[in-house]
């Protein structure tokens, strides 16, 4: 009994671990980062934030995808090298987070375009980092108006989005729902 009890515990302190270790270098690496907001929120809680959702609205206890969801914006936003996280957090984190990051090197409109064209081919834990990326970011927008965004261009990032989840379709329910009912606000449905 005494050796089951603590063999669990090493199993939930290694879990623990892992993910606070991937919560440490997000804020590490995102740390001179900031949101577009007014009020210049740090960069960190929209990653914090994704990984939220992911627990608490999607029901997700995956750890790999928790991991990914701390670390998807870092090859993006900040440089950090694909190998660097595959050494830190192995060959499973790293593959998601490839998976969720733009290719920043093609012309903005074209990374956009991709992003449409790639999110059925996804696997489906990628789907699930992509859905709370968008959830999150959307309801961010509708919090607060990125400075030098016009109304327009809000309303562009929602009909993108909105392209972007019709092909993320199926892949968890309570998620897609909030997203619906998201655009609904808009006027948009999705396809
Ligand atoms: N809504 C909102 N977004 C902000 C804010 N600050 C930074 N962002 C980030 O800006 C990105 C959306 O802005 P865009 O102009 O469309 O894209 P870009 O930064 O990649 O050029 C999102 O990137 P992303 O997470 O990589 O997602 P995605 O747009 O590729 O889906 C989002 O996380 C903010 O205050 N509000
Ligand atoms: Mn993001």
């Amino acid at each position: 009994m005494a050796g089951e009890k603590s063999a669990s515990l090493d199993v939930q302190g290694k879990l623990c671990r892992d993910i606070i270790r991937c919560a440490n270098f997000a804020a590490l690496k995102h740390k001179d980062q900031r949101r577009k907001d007014e009020i210049q929120t740090p960069y960190v809680n929209h990653v914090i934030g994704v990984a939220y959702i992911l627990t608490n609205e999607a029901g997700i206890s995956d750890i790999s995808v928790i991991q990914a969801a701390l670390l998807h914006d870092t090859i993006e936003d900040t440089g950090t090298s694909f190998y660097e996280l595959q050494a830190e957090f192995g060959e499973d984190v790293a593959n998601l987070v490839k998976e969720v990051t733009d290719d920043k090197t093609l012309p903005k409109e074209e990374r956009k375009l991709q992003q449409i064209v790639n999110a059925s081919k996804s696997s489906y834990r990628a789907k699930l980092v992509k859905l709370a990326d968008k959830l999150y970011n959307l309801r961010d927008l509708r919090r607060a108006t990125p400075v030098g965004w016009s109304k327009e261009r809000v309303d562009e990032y929602f009909r993108w989005a909105s392209q972007v989840v019709a092909g993320l379709k199926g892949t968890n329910k309570a998620l897609e729902d909030s997203l619906r009912d998201l655009f609904a606000e808009r006027g948009i449905t999705i396809t």
